[in-house]
């Protein structure tokens, strides 16, 4: 029986799918799987149980990457499962600012239920004029899965795009519309577009990647949507940037307390994600990625392990190690098995920086004594008895 816990909601077409051999457990430290959209798991010590942690969407800022590869915890994200959620709530948000949709609709809220409100919105609605979004210029920071859907909905609505991915993915480069002009620097995207729209991880590279000097090179009024992390702008210097007129409008799926209520600043209470299909598609890649690891051993779409996949046991048994990459393990593990004559008729081992992972299918019942024996074998983090 395995214990899952979730620490957020999770979607039920995707619990629906473990079977009797699972529980939903409330308690963290007593649990072999978690699953997590939002809450932050920094804090939190990792239970000896805990083997896998399935993040329910891309970002993994909340989850202790390194911490969990040390301990053994494959940390699973869903890639590409919310995509679509967040593409349809930036367009949305490029022609809420564009046309100061928020600034109207407030305004006319406040106006109560003023029996001429009729002719009053007449008289004074060119305050809020704005501006169309065809012919002009959007840069986008992130060609991943979420980047290229804006940029090519974008180049349909008729916007001039501007794509910056260093690392754009083969995948992606395919699935990006040939429209989509190739910027070569970050400066070119700052200097040259009307809208920036960022989808990018939160990293040490990209913290504060919008500040002072990055906002010096932008035209005057720019607009910024930030539905990736507000870690990605430095926000004092954006409020400062509104003041003086640089930046026109931030659009931010994630409130603080220094920007909330700021004049120009349009919060949304990370909401990119929160569609039933997003919701749904994410919980169900979360628990069919966690099922096939707890049950076969297999990785796939893990942000601190390798992909691995020897699909189901065939064998009598199967062994899973989580280790570190670090010379003569192999060897180790298969000189384990050669000492009690037991033949390994398939095996496989692969590597992500520091961490291995290794799947060891053999000829015996893979037993509580063998899991010992590897378990001492020095930069051995996790040994699991699969079958
Ligand atoms: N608001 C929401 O609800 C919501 C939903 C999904 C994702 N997100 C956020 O958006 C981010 C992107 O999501 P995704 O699904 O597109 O992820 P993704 O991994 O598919 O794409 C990220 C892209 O960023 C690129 N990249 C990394 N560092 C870069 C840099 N310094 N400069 C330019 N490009 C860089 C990568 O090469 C990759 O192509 C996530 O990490 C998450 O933080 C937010
Ligand atoms: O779970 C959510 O609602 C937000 C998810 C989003 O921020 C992500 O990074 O995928």
């Amino acid at each position: 029986m395995f214990k899952i816990n979730c620490m957020n909601a999770i979607a039920n077409v995707g619990l629906d799918l473990f079977t009797d051999n699972y529980e939903l457990v409330d308690n963290f430290n007593d649990t072999n799987a978690v699953i997590v959209r939002s809450s932050s798991v920094h804090d939190l010590e990792l239970p000896p149980s805990l083997v896998a942690i399935a993040r329910a969407g891309a970002g993994v800022n909340n989850i202790p990457l390194d911490k969990c590869a040390e301990s053994g915890v494959v940390v699973f994200n869903t890639p590409g499962a919310n995509a679509n959620g967040v593409k349809e709530m930036v367009i949305a948000s490029l022609i809420i600012a564009a046309r100061n949709i928020v600034g109207g609709v407030n305004w006319v809220n406040s106006c109560g239920p003023d029996p001429e409100v009729a002719k009053l919105v007449e008289k004074k609605k060119s305050k809020f004029v704005g501006k169309e979004i065809k012919g002009r210029k959007l840069g986008v920071i992130g060609l991943g899965a979420v980047g290229v859907l804006v940029a090519n909905a974008a180049n349909k609505l008729d916007m001039e795009v501007y794509g910056y991915d260093p690392f754009i993915s083969v995948d992606a480069a395919w699935n990006l519309s040939k429209y989509i002009k190739h910027s070569k620097s970050l400066d070119e995207i700052f200097r040259e577009c009307d809208f920036i729209t960022v989808h990018v991880p939160s990293t040490d590279e990209t913290k504060g990647m919008f500040n002072n000097e990055t906002f010096e090179i932008m035209k005057d009024g720019v607009v910024i949507l930030n539905f990736s992390r507000d870690t990605l702008v430095r926000d004092e210097d954006m409020i400062e940037a509104l003041g003086s007129g640089k930046v026109g409008s931030y659009v931010t799926d994630f409130p603080n307390p220094m920007v909330c209520g700021v004049e120009g600043v349009i919060t949304i209470p990370h909401l990119g994600a929160s569609t039933s299909e997003s919701e749904d598609n994410c919980a169900v890649m979360a628990v069919r990625q966690l099922m096939d690891y707890l049950e076969n051993g297999n990785i796939r779409n893990s942000v601190n392990y390798p992909t691995c996949d020897m699909g189901v046991c065939m064998q009598i048994g199967r062994i899973a190690i989580n280790h570190k990459n670090i010379p003569n393990m192999l060897s180790q593990f298969t000189s384990t098995f050669a000492r009690e004559n037991i033949n390994i008729p398939d095996m496989i081992n692969k590597s992500k920086g520091q961490y291995g992972y290794t799947i060891l299918d053999i000829e015996a019942p893979a037993t509580p004594e063998f899991a010992q024996k590897l378990r001492e074998i020095d930069g051995v983090l996790k040994v699991r008895i699969i079958k």
